[in-house]
């Protein structure tokens, strides 16, 4: 491969870089020497094939590659992975990445791996740091983590320093250019500006497309049905991608394509395949051939390409990735080392059969068959039924008088997705809007969304009330909550619905059961507080009142 060769390959499907004339100058004496990090956090799901594929082009381009599992960062950052945990973290994300790698046919001992904390506690390192705290501004530090550190409402000086870090790895790894997701753009143009500073060379960036989630926005860790885990089964793989959005020729928004497009074709280029066969029975036409992304992509945009059918064929090159990476983690010590390093919530209620039985949850008598022993749970999914409910705490942005409605304000509240949710709320006898704005709260996330007098609702805001109905409050999320932070309910954790069928009644079944404890005003579904990460959930005044 001549230099420029090698620079198409390593900037192919890139979202964006920044650097490209010090990258070929350098290319023209030798090949580069390039990073990815990846803070040991939730586990890593599909979306990292963006990244592992991006890493097996630059490979194949001759770059020298170093993967960092930045330990220290993943503590940093709100301690998304605590203390105790962060090593077993580190040896999973090795784990996980090696796999992944392997599936897709890069061989990993052509790579150099680095854990952070193994460099960046010595003495010349931590100097550094003391000397970017004395020079860059709270303003630029807090800028440049926006879009990664998490945003909280007493942030914490960790995550200040988390993009100070990332600035100096890149001159103690020793490389030409870090790679990255582009939500690290404003990490990387801060590391441009400061590293000069401390005399040291400014750095290439090279950042991939994100990924979107399955549901629309971005694929989240903490958003189970935003993301297919690298460990999820063939039919769970199968049953996701199905409900993913795609629309019939919409190639503009369309999660499937976009990792076709940057996963699966790439991969088989590099394997010199260049046919994507879509599995097709002979009663529905049989298989479908495409040469290239491009023959998929015009087919698609002409609605001659059915969105079943693309789902199917990328259901099955996924499958066929993940399956290895399946097979290694069945052996005894990654189980062991995946328990440890996530343990599971202690006495979470089987999952597996929750989501087809509801049909007996409108009945008063299943519902009521339950005692809130943790005991009781067990075996019978309509007892967690509770679990199906999608409950987020939500930030509230704006409030506005309903235009034709006396008794309705209409809010934007940030439910932790990339845009916010309009909801419709019958509160106007009870607070005013100052009372309102700002207030974290507690959200009902997958009802079917109502239109109220003309305005579309599309969540619910929770509230208590007592029995006469003349004084309403909001529940209060635990301090430090941020939108998004979801509620679960000890001993009856499980996966949301993407939205109820208002047939099953689900809500209808489960609010009854809501109720503010006497004494301490807790929030309660059959004696179970309402919790978050961070704590547990609580009206300010009402006790024994209802919630809803
Ligand atoms: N910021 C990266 C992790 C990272 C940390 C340190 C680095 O040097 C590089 C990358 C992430 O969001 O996962």
């Amino acid at each position: 491969m001549n230099p420029d060769e090698k620079f198409t390959l390593i900037t192919r499907n890139l979202q964006e870089y920044l650097g490209g004339d010090e990258m070929k100058k350098i290319l023209q004496e030798r090949d580069l020497k390039v990073y990815w990090g990846t803070a040991t956090t939730g586990k890593p799901h599909i979306g990292y094939f963006v990244a592992m594929t991006k890493l097996a082009d630059m490979l194949q381009a001759g770059c020298h590659v170093t993967i960092l599992f930045a330990d220290l960062h993943a503590y940093l950052d709100n301690m998304k992975a605590p203390w105790e945990l962060l090593r077993l973290r580190t040896k999973y994300y090795e784990a996980v990445i090696k796999a992944m790698l392997t599936s897709i046919g890069v061989p990993i001992e052509k790579l150099r791996f680095v854990i952070g904390s193994s460099y960046q506690l010595s003495e010349k390192y931590t100097l550094d740091v003391y000397k970017m705290l004395a020079m860059v501004t709270e303003h630029d530090a807090k800028k440049a983590g926006a879009e990664v550190v998490k945003q909280v409402e007493s942030p914490f000086m960790s995550g200040l320093v988390y993009p100070l870090l990332q600035a100096l790895d890149e001159e103690y790894l020793d490389v030409d250019m870090q790679f990255g997701g582009v939500d690290q753009r404003k990490i990387f143009t801060f590391a441009e500006k400061y590293l000069p500073h401390l005399g040291y060379k400014k750095r290439a960036h090279l950042m991939n497309v994100m990924l979107g989630g399955l549901s629309g926005s971005k694929m989240s860790s903490s958003d189970p049905d935003s993301k297919i885990d690298l460990l999820d089964d063939s039919k769970t793989v199968r049953k996701k991608l199905a409900k993913a959005f795609c629309e019939e020729g919409n190639v503009d928004d369309n999660p499937i394509l976009s990792f076709l497009k940057v996963v699966i074709f790439p991969i088989m280029s590099l394997q010199n395949q260049s046919t994507f066969v879509i599995q097709r029975a002979e009663k529905f036409g049989g298989n479908i051939q495409f040469e290239g992304f491009e023959s998929v992509f015009n087919a698609f945009k002409d609605k001659k390409l059915h969105p079943a059918d693309l789902k199917s064929g990328a259901t099955d090159a996924l499958n066929a990735l993940l399956e290895p990476i399946r097979k290694i983690f069945e052996s005894e010590e990654l189980v062991k080392l995946t328990n440890e390093a996530y343990p599971p919530p202690p006495k979470a209620a089987p999952k597996a059969k929750v989501a087809k039985q509801d049909s007996a949850a409108s009945s008063p008598k299943a519902a009521k068959a339950t005692t809130p022993t943790a005991a009781a749970v067990v075996e019978d999914a309509d007892a967690s039924i509770v679990s199906k409910l999608d409950i987020v705490v939500g930030k509230i942005l704006e409030v506005s008088a309903h235009p034709d409605a006396d008794s309705l304000y209409v809010e934007k509240i940030d439910v932790g997705e990339a845009e916010p949710r309009t909801v419709v709320s019958g509160l106007r006898k009870y607070m005013t809007m100052e009372e309102m704005k700002g207030k974290h709260v507690l959200v009902l996330k997958n009802l079917k969304p109502a239109t109220m007098r003309g305005v579309k609702s599309m969540a619910m805001l929770l509230c208590a009330s007592n029995a006469e109905n003349t004084v309403v409050e909001f529940l209060i999320p635990p301090a430090n909550s941020a939108p998004g932070d979801r509620v679960f309910f000890k001993g009856h954790e499980g996966t949301p619905e993407p939205l109820l069928n208002p047939k099953k009644k689900v809500w209808e079944t489960v609010q009854p059961d809501f109720k503010t404890r006497e004494g301490d005003c807790v929030a309660l579904w059959k004696g179970i507080e309402f919790q978050t990460e961070k704590g547990i959930v609580k009206a300010s005044t009402l006790a024994g009142a209802s919630i809803r």
